[in-house]
């Protein structure tokens, strides 16, 4: 799926080069995410995109209310999202900028095709988004073949399975549609996602560094109200992840089968309050914080069901790789990636 959009990307803008996928993204749109006008290289992290393909996997007025699609100069002005069909295949108006498929919306990422997407009224808007590089020092699967690969490594050594998390993005920041980029605010993301969802991130070391990059490898703690929570987490997507899937079960079905007797946590102390506040300081500057995520459910939580939430995710995390690897043996592990489903939720707000 990823070769074909690419070469059709690479054929309707008349590429002379190969590009290379930068990303891809299988991006949930709850109930009231949105995005505003923007082009996708419009910030210093994303210049590297060149080319944008959507491809819609479910439909508006069937799956969802709202989430239509605008460009705002050119026509079509707007799209609305209708889950793809058999084949990419361009219609007869594609312009020399943006091509409409029958599955796929295609444009070039920078200024010529400033876009936005309304916000999602009722029920979820899923895409399967990719950007496309000339710059092969940003091909994804050169980051994830590595990662995918050491797990493969530990399975075959017998090690419990090294889940995850495959860095989606290494840059993954929220800064408001009107602010410029030289402002120093803005916020990471997972962080923002978190707070919002009532936990703070507690690392034992520190920040150490203001390079979040750096520090999102790192492992870490959640901490909740005056408490510290037991569980140390591969690193801070990670723990969003399986903060994510705890709410998710946890609304749908209330509970987890191996459920411990008592979620352990601990009283903060001074110095652990301290940590906790200068990683807020220093990634979570932007006065918008609450309102970018203002519409979040608070749910209630139980440290005991949580810890239950932690080894579930694994076993469900671990699927992919598994089925990965299943695959692999079989011959095809250059063609199949499970980036994607890895990563989802990014812009949705109820998360
Ligand atoms: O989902 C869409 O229709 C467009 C998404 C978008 O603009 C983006 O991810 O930058
Ligand atoms: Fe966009």
């Amino acid at each position: 799926m990823q070769d074909r959009l690419k070469e059709k990307v690479e054929e309707v803008f008349g590429c002379e080069y190969e590009l290379v996928t930068e990303f891809t993204g299988l991006i949930s749109w709850c109930k009231g995410a949105s995005i505003g006008w923007h082009s996708d290289d419009n910030r210093p992290y994303l210049r590297q995109r060149d080319f944008t393909a959507v491809c819609y996997l479910n439909s508006y007025q069937k799956d969802f209310e709202g989430g239509l699609f605008h460009f705002q100069d050119g026509e079509p002005k707007t799209i609305a999202p209708l889950a793809g069909v058999s084949s990419v295949s361009v219609l007869p108006y594609d312009s020399l900028f943006i091509s409409i498929c029958m599955d796929a919306v295609m444009y070039t990422a920078d200024s010529r095709n400033t876009h936005s997407v309304d916000e999602v009224t009722d029920g979820e808007r899923l895409t399967l988004t990719l950007w496309f590089s000339r710059d092969s020092s940003h091909d994804e699967d050169a980051k994830l073949i590595p990662l995918l690969s050491e797990s493969l490594l530990h399975k075959s050594n017998n090690m419990p399975c090294s889940f995850l998390p495959l860095p989606a993005s290494d840059n993954m920041y929220w800064y408001s549609p009107n602010q410029d980029s030289h402002q120093d605010f803005g916020f990471d993301i997972r962080l923002g996602r978190l707070h919002a969802l009532g936990f703070d991130v507690y690392y034992s070391q520190g920040t150490r560094t203001s390079d979040l990059s750096e520090l999102q490898m790192e492992p870490m703690q959640l901490a909740r109200g005056n408490h510290l929570l037991d569980h140390k987490f591969v690193n801070i997507l990670h723990a969003l992840q399986v903060v994510q899937f705890y709410f998710w079960k946890v609304c749908k079905s209330g509970t987890f089968t191996n459920e411990v007797q008592s979620g352990k946590v601990v009283q903060l102390s001074q110095s652990q309050w301290k940590k906790i506040i200068e990683v807020k300081s220093v990634f979570m500057k932007d006065p918008n914080v609450k309102t970018v995520f203002r519409s979040l459910e608070q749910h209630s939580f139980g440290s005991a069901t949580f810890s239950g939430a932690t080894t579930a995710w694994e076993d469900y995390s671990c699927w992919p790789l598994d089925s990965w690897l299943l695959r692999s043996s079989q011959g095809d592990l250059n063609r199949t990636k499970y980036h994607g489903c890895l990563y989802s939720g990014f812009f949705s707000q109820k998360f």
